[in-house]
């Protein structure tokens, strides 16, 4: 029997999702999410799809680490037949968040390529541990099995220097190899490339501005297929206003919080990291939460709504100028995907770019790839679903073919 599943884990700060796939057709046979690990109210859902059937499972109750999450996937993946222990699984697939500049394509781990992960833990301080955790726990599992690390870094190594370096002193910065990485890279080049085939066209023909909007944000800049400016920098805190974490600050901010507010390093790397962004602005850091409360009149809402659009629409505008020619724009993730008052308010008022969005398309709910920007606009916006774990599924598997 040739092995053609893939098992894919997205290990996040608190949550675990993932997929298993048979990629002889990319079909899914199962799907879920551990989410609120080391929680009291951790919560594991579950949906196997093999068969035609979907019934879903839940399960709540403490979980208290990520070992402990991916040891109850395997549990859950084993009740319907599809265990780790499957001899039709081929290679577990991981999303690593920080590769550094050196991993610009996915790679079969290795002990050396797990030290390095896990010396870039200081530059993805939310993401990378738990990405090692899922692979030794992955490893322990099946030692035998390829297990592949597919880095959110990869696809923006293309930036060039102009974009990718900080104007500080050049010899302090190769030292410590500071400069811009970019995060969500499998997303922005998964819906990059989608926009592109929605345009009916081939990414080597279109400049896209794909924005990212999850929890954690980013929005790309992407020319002929290529990535040419990315808004997270170092690490995954730069760029938009996110659901925990600040963004854009100007740097003394910190000096000042050092120095005047007596607060430790670490102390300011949680208020920037956890207790920033529309959860430090308004309490609420579920984009339907917010919008409710704005609905309501709740005026720290309203401005935690504002400040977030802003900063959306200072990037929409920064990125067309570092394209020159934009053929589309596309919303993806969570809020990019769903929250229609978002792309709205971050389109209003840039006609004079071309840029606009039909009220009707704009609000009408689909799974599907769509178009939301009126008939013959000059630029196309679109909301296009990201599917990171397919993607990853699709590089993983192409390497241990
Ligand atoms: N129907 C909706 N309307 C507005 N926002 C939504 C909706 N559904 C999900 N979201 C937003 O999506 C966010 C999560 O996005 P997601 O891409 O799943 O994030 P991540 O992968 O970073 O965990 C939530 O914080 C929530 O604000
Ligand atoms: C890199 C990053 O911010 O990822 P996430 O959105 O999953 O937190
Ligand atoms: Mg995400």
């Amino acid at each position: 029997m040739t092995a053609t599943r893939v098992l894919v884990l997205n290990s996040g700060s608190s949550s675990v999702k993932y997929q298993l796939l048979d990629m002889r057709d990319s079909s899914r046979l199962a799907v879920g999410l551990v989410e609120r690990i080391g929680e009291e109210t951790s919560r594991l859902v579950h949906t196997p799809l093999a068969g035609g059937g979907d019934e879903r499972r839940e399960r709540s109750g403490p979980i208290a680490d990520h070992d402990a999450a991916l040891k109850a996937v395997a549990d859950e993946l084993a009740h319907d037949g599809l265990g780790l222990d499957s001899p039709e699984l081929a290679a577990i697939g991981h999303r690593v968040v920080h590769g550094g500049l050196r991993f610009s394509a996915p790679t079969v781990i290795t002990d050396e390529v797990l030290a390095e992960v896990e010396r870039l833990v200081p530059v993805a301080p939310l993401h990378n541990p738990a990405n090692i955790t899922g692979i030794r726990t992955a490893q322990a599992l099946r030692p035998d099995l390829p297990q592949v690390a597919v880095f959110d870094t990869a696809f923006h190594t293309t930036m060039p220097e102009a974009a990718a370096r900080y104007a500080i002193d050049v010899e302090t910065a190769d030292a410590h190899r500071i400069r811009r990485y970019g995060f969500h890279g499998t997303s922005h080049s998964y819906v990059s490339r989608a926009t592109a085939r929605l345009l009916g066209k081939d990414p080597s023909e279109v400049n896209v501005i794909v924005l990212h909007l999850g929890n954690g944000a980013s929005a790309s800049a992407v020319a002929g297929g290529r990535c040419v400016e990315t808004s997270m920098g170092l690490t995954p805190l730069e760029g938009l206003v996110m659901g925990t974490r600040s963004g854009d600050i100007d740097p003394a901010v910190t000096f000042h919080l050092k120095r005047v507010a007596g607060m430790s390093t670490d102390e300011i790397d949680a208020l920037l990291n956890k207790k920033s962004g529309l959860v430090g602005l308004c309490g609420d850091n579920d984009m339907r939460e917010i919008r409710r409360r704005v609905e309501e009149g709740d005026e720290r809402a309203r401005l935690a709504f504002d400040i977030y659009v802003h900063r959306l629409k200072k990037y929409i505008g920064a990125y067309y100028a570092v394209l020159g020619r934009v053929d589309a724009l596309a919303f993806t993730a969570g809020v990019g995907e769903n929250a229609a008052p978002v792309r709205e308010a971050a389109i209003a008022g840039l006609e004079g770019l071309g840029l606009a969005v039909d009220a009707g398309l704009n609000a009408a709910r689909s799974g599907e790839a769509r178009l939301i920007s009126p008939a013959g606009a000059r630029v196309a916006v679109a909301v296009v679903p990201t599917d990171e774990e397919l993607e990853i599924a699709r590089q993983t598997f192409e390497l241990v073919k």
